[in-house]
Order: C-alpha cells, then sequence, then structure tokens
C-alpha cells in the first residue's frame, strides 16, 4: 500500500471545506493539557505504521480487559499469525496504558486467513484522556484501512439472567457520557473521517449479530452467549446500588467504562461494527448483598474465559471478512 494521500478519501479529492482544523491544544477538566490530532497527523501516524509492517489489515480488534494480556502468553499468538508487534510508546502520538490487564501495543497478523490489527490494551477516559483521544487508534486502524471493528469488553452484569462468563453480544448502547455532553466526536468535524452527525441507531451491524450467534452454535456456546444493551460509565470507581438499579430500569443488560466511545468514534468514519462483553461479575443491585466488584476478578474471568474468546474472535473475523467480501465482489 503507498503511503496515504491527506487529500484524497475514498478514492475522492477532498474539498478543501471538508478538511477542520483542529484547535491545537485541548484542556481536560483536571487542568491537563492534550495535543489534539489533525488528520494529517494521525496520517503520519498510520504510515509510520505501515512502515513498520506487511501486514495490512481489515478488520481492527479492541482487546478487553483480561482479554489482551494473555494474548501475549502463548494463546493469541498461536491464534494471530505472523505477529508483528509495535508498542505503543513507539507510535507517534499514540497514548499508552495505565491499567493492569492492557498490555499496550498494536498486534498485526493474521487471525486464519484474515489480516488484523488487534489493540492490546485499550484507553480509558478514567485514566485522564479526554473521550476522542481514547478513540484515536480507531481512526488509525482507519486510515490504515481496517473496514470492521470488533470490540471487546470486560463488563458487570445487570440482566438478572446473565452468567459469570457470559459472552453478551451488543446489539445496541446508551451513551451515558453523551448526556452529559462528553462525546468522542465533540469539537470542530473534518468531514474527511465523517459527517457532523453520524446516525446510531444501526451501530451494531445486525448482519454481525446473526453471525456470531450461528458461530456460537457451530462452536457449542450458544448457552453462554446473550444479546443486550451496554453501557459505559465514566468510572473508575464502580457503581452504587442505586445507580445500578437505575441503569437497569433504563434498559441496561451489561455496564462498563470503555466501548461506546470507540463504537462511536467507528461507525462515524464507516466501519462496520460488531461488539461483545465477557461478564465478568455480577452487578450487585441490593443493600442485602455482602459482594463488591474488583478488579481482579474481572483479569480473572478473562482468563478463564481465553479459549472460548479466541475461538470465538477468529471464527468470526473469517465469518465477517467472507461477508464483506461478499458485498464487494
Ligand atoms: O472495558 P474494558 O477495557 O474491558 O475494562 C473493564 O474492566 C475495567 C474494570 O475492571 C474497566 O476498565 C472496565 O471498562
Ligand atoms: O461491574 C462493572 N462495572 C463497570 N465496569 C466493569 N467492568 C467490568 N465489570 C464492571
Amino acid at each position: 500500500m503507498a503511503p496515504i494521500n491527506v487529500d484524497v478519501v475514498n478514492d475522492s479529492k477532498v474539498a478543501p471545506t471538508a478538511k477542520k482544523a483542529l484547535p491545537e491544544v485541548e484542556t481536560d477538566s483536571n487542568g491537563q493539557e492534550h495535543k489534539r490530532y489533525s488528520y494529517e497527523t494521525l496520517v503520519e501516524t498510520a504510515n509510520f505504521l505501515l512502515s513498520k509492517t506487511s501486514v495490512r489489515p481489515t478488520i481492527g480488534v479492541i482487546c478487553g480487559s483480561g482479554m489482551g494480556s494473555y494474548w501475549n502468553e502463548g494463546s493469541l499468538a498461536e491464534t494471530i499469525t505472523d505477529a508483528q508487534c509495535v508498542p505503543y510508546e513507539e507510535i507517534p502520538n499514540f497514548p499508552v496504558s495505565t491499567v493492569e490487564g492492557h498490555h499496550g501495543r498494536l498486534v498485526f497478523g493474521h487471525l486464519g486467513d484474515v489480516p488484523v490489527v488487534a489493540m492490546q490494551g485499550r484507553f480509558h477516559y478514567y485514566e485522564g484522556y479526554p473521550l476522542w483521544k481514547c478513540c484515536l487508534p480507531v481512526r488509525v486502524m482507519k486510515l490504515l484501512g481496517v473496514q470492521t471493528l470488533i470490540a471487546t469488553n470486560a463488563a458487570g452484569g445487570l440482566n438478572p439472567n446473565y452468567k459469570i462468563g457470559d459472552i453478551m453480544i451488543v446489539k445496541d448502547h446508551i451513551n451515558m457520557m453523551g448526556f452529559a455532553g462528553n462525546n468522542p466526536l465533540h469539537g470542530p468535524n473534518d468531514e474527511r473521517f465523517g459527517p457532523r452527525f453520524p446516525p446510531m441507531n444501526k451501530a451494531y451491524r445486525f448482519e454481525y449479530r446473526k453471525i456470531a450467534k450461528e458461530v456460537a452454535k457451530e462452536l457449542n456456546i450458544e448457552n453462554i452467549v446473550k444479546e443486550g444493551v451496554y453501557t459505559c460509565l465514566g468510572g473508575p470507581n464502580f457503581e452504587t446500588v442505586a445507580e445500578l438499579n437505575m441503569l437497569k430500569m433504563v434498559g441496561v443488560d451489561a455496564v462498563g467504562m470503555s466501548t461506546v466511545h470507540e463504537v462511536i468514534t467507528a461507525r462515524h468514519c464507516d466501519m462496520n461494527v460488531f461488539a461483545m462483553s465477557l461478564i465478568t461479575n455480577e452487578c450487585v443491585t441490593s443493600y442485602d448483598l455482602d459482594a463488591e466488584a474488583n478488579h481482579e476478578e474481572v483479569l480473572d474471568v478473562g482468563r478463564m474465559r481465553q479459549d472460548i474468546l479466541r475461538k470465538f474472535v477468529k471464527q468470526l473475523a473469517d465469518r465477517f471478512a467472507k461477508a464483506k467480501a461478499n458485498e464487494n465482489p
């Protein structure tokens, strides 16, 4: 692939009016300054990555808590073949991972025959990054040629029918942080990424959810695969009983601290999205219960389910790639 031309998107020349200069520096609520990235800056990041690997990924995977670190220890290394890893510290303009269970590097390689890039570690709002910065890798993936995003996360189960270790296919989300005006697309819009007002009602591609249910049957794991609504809170504290009961009332099945803003960013730049939550704990919705959520349990359940997740993701990548190929014969 030749280096990316900033004046051409989807083979069409970009009108000068579509390019909006983003403010160079944004200050977050803690007074910390974050450099804003223009389209051109992210193209530089993407070109750097293209020079580091021969893989040209069409599918991007984001590993949730506990699902990335183990990929480092032989397990996914066996699944992502020809792995070429680039630590986040080496990537120009990239944030770095600060959370246990998030390794902090991009892994380029293949899942079966499908060229992929996996984020072995994501960025969360509670780490101090503005939402747009948490989602910067999604835009970089788009510039690398990724058409489909598979986002995974660890989440607390609110739906009383969910058990620890279940996998919830995300059918929709409630953007709680967006209700307060916090959105990854906040700020000037550069139309080379996408439109000012992107629709979000079909965020989680119906066809891919259908495929995932078929794959679950084929892998004999349909009894642990559910489908539901996810929400992201800012974290880092786990929720109060009253907060969880409120979320339950408004139709949330699983709660976490990620994914929603990544999905919004991916849809904005017209990527196909599939997301799933590993239910790592049951949300405590009664004052009578003694249990408390904790990150160690979250990581343990990720470890417990790593074999199943690996097989599932590998099959999904294969089937999504085939579905995409049938779309563009
Ligand atoms: O969403 P991921 O990154 O999987 O992680 C989830 O697990 C962590 C809490 O244990 C939080 O970061 C929450 O968002
Ligand atoms: O119960 C939870 N709440 C929020 N985020 C989470 N991530 C894993 N479990 C949880």
